[in-house]
């Protein structure tokens, strides 16, 4: 049997983030100075390192069986891959943006208009929904500036924090889609039995990153309001004390709620409430 070959980001924000995952899910390897290819240590794996827009076509195409990209660059390349798994992170959406003060204020003014963009694809199936139809000028970076360069009178690209917008002092006309980081496969993947377990592993690191593990005790009388505090992922474990009008409780809470939850189960009676971070998990 042949080895799995997963595209990982050679450069970029989702290189690391990549690299990180998949190390975290025991699939460990070294990539040597700029090698392009790596072989992962005690699995039928190895690890090709693209650029992350070349990701999706090149997995659809079977160069690659796996790959870790964004929604948005596989959206934009149209291509037809199975997308196996939301990772977590490179949470972003795509803006159409124009200049504070501009006079286009709704989708249709966009008709006629020049649109600078990385998107090309993406943009004219959002404008041909929209009646409209744009002058295209297609970049591969620092699109914010096509405006004031004067190639452009509006943009269509990735909004994270709105930052980059302000500073270029630009608004938010609409919002074409939100996207994410995520495992993409190619429909016939050269080893699938491996396929499945490199998506097993990754799911329990995606799970362990979102959640922590709460432990309490509780006097048994508030048990049921105390698990509709924490429902869990599962239901919660639950373990009698010595002392019988009181019990423990295991259960994985979502990180953000963890403190909140904390606050609501000490107000019910609660002690002793420990988080402990889980790294890898199955359920
Ligand atoms: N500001 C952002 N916040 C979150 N995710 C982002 C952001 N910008 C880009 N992404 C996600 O990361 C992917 C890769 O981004 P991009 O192609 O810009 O690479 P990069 O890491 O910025 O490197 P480059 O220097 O080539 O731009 C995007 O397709 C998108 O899914
Ligand atoms: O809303 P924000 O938090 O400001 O993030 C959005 C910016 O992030 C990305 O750029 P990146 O940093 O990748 O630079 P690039 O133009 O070189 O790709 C994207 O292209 C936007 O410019
Ligand atoms: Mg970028």
């Amino acid at each position: 049997m042949e080895n799995l070959r997963i595209g990982v980001p050679s450069k970029g924000r989702l290189a690391e983030l990549a690299t990180d995952l998949l190390k975290d899910a025991g699939l460990s390897f070294r990539r040597q100075d700029r090698s392009l290819f790596a072989l992962v240590k005690d699995a039928p794996v190895e690890v090709t390192f693209l650029r992350t827009d070349d990701i999706p076509v090149l997995c659809a195409e079977g160069a690659i069986d796996m790959g870790i990209t964004g929604s948005d660059l596989v959206a934009e390349a149209g291509v037809d891959v199975v997308e196996r798994l939301a990772l977590g992170v490179g949470n972003c959406r795509l803006a159409v943006c124009v200049p504070e003060d501009s006079g286009i204020h709704a989708a249709a003014d966009l008709d006629g208009a020049r649109i600078a963009t990385s998107f090309p694809h993406v943009t004219e199936k959002y404008l041909a929904e929209h009646g409209a139809k744009a002058h295209m000028v297609t970049l591969s970076g620092s699109v914010e500036v096509m405006i004031s360069l004067g190639v452009a009178d509006a943009i269509v690209d990735l909004v994270e924090t709105g930052s980059t917008l302000a500073a270029n002092r630009l608004r938010i006309l609409d919002e074409i889609g939100r996207y994410e980081t995520i495992l993409i496969q190619n429909h016939n993947p050269r080893h699938e039995e491996m396929a499945n377990r490199v998506v097993r592993r990754l799911e329990g690191v995606v799970i362990a990153r979102s959640y922590s593990l709460l432990e309490y005790n509780i006097p048994r009388v508030k048990l049921a309001e105390a698990e509709a505090i924490t429902p869990g992922f599962n239901s919660p474990t639950v373990n009698a004390l010595e002392d019988p009008d009181w019990c423990a409780v295991r259960v994985m809470v979502r990180r953000k709620e963890v403190i909140p939850a904390m606050e609501r189960l000490e107000v019910i009676g609660a002690s002793a409430i420990l988080e402990t971070q889980i790294a890898n998990c199955r359920l």
